[in-house]
């Protein structure tokens, strides 16, 4: 079974480089309060997307992460290359700032059946010029809030199972781990940690085996209703993971991270 890594790098400040194949990012900032580190995000990122009323977010907060600065000057240069979604959050001004900037605006209201996220991560997925096979969308605002909204964030992970998309607040992390691949995670611990989790997401797992976590799993059935793996903490640098099937992974992120 092919091995997939993972690596919360874009959380540090300089990425540094590596020897592996060369990745794209993509951001998209969803309308929830917006993580401290979003302008760190947003650096990493090739293409800025906001969901519907996330525009509103970028519009209104992120002037405030940059009290020294004027205001018009910080939406200038954080313009969104897309804002996409139904339009019925977007405030009519905001989207005329954007738009004559040069924002492409892309309203999808006739699809009252996905969210604002999902048709954001279908409109990443498709366009052609993005490096798709390495691609990764990091998801600003995914987690806190109204539970509803939470949930149909992670089941835009398991629809979009074979992109890797990351949900982020700014308390934690959660991505999924699909049961197709072993797993090596690779933990930046200036940025992460200790607390962690893994979670079965949709069935039960008869077995999963972890290395490098505080209480690993040895061949070890998880189910909501039993034993799901909350409150772990991880003691090195590298955590594996097996799984006949797919299971969130979550990591706190510090406070102390940087925003930029
Ligand atoms: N409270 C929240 N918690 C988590 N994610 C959220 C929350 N509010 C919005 N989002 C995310 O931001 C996206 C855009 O939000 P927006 O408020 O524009 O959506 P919406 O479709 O108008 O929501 P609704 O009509 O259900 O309130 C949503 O699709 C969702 O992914
Ligand atoms: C069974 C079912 N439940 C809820 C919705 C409502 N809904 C889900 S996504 C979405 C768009 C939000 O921007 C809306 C309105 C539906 N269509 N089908």
């Amino acid at each position: 079974m092919d091995l997939m890594i993972h690596s919360s790098r874009f959380l540090l400040p300089y990425f540094p480089a590596n020897n592996g194949p060369s990745q794209s990012c993509a951001l998209v900032v969803l309308n929830q309060p917006i993580p401290r580190f979003t302008p760190l995000l947003w650096n990493h990122a090739r293409l800025r997307v906001c969901a519907d009323g996330g525009a509103n977010r970028l519009y209104d907060e992120l002037p405030q992460l940059f009290p020294d600065e004027q205001a018009s000057a910080i939406r200038k240069r954080y313009m969104p290359d897309v804002i996409k979604g139904d339009m019925d959050s977007v405030r009519a001004e905001v989207l005329e700032f954007y738009t004559n900037l040069g924002t492409n605006a892309i309203d999808a209201s006739h699809d009252q059946d996905t969210t604002d996220l999902h048709k954001c991560v279908a409109y990443i997925r498709d366009l052609p010029n993005l490096e798709n096979h390495n691609l990764y969308i990091l998801v600003a605002g995914a987690l806190g809030g109204r539970f509803d909204h939470e949930v149909g964030n992670i089941n835009v992970l398991c629809f979009f199972s074979t992109t890797r998309i990351i949900l982020l607040s700014d308390d934690c992390l959660i991505q999924l781990l699909p049961s197709s691949h072993h797993h090596e995670i690779h933990i930046q611990s200036s940025v992460e940690g200790p607390h962690c989790g893994l979670i079965p997401i949709g069935v039960p797992s008869r077995s999963t085996t972890t290395t490098g976590l505080q209480w690993d799993l040895t061949e070890t059935e998880m189910r909501f209703g039993g034993l799901i793996s909350t409150s772990n903490i991880v003691k090195g640098e590298r955590v594996t993971v097996k799984s006949d099937s797919d299971l969130l992974w979550t990591i706190s992120i510090k406070k102390a991270l940087l925003m930029r």
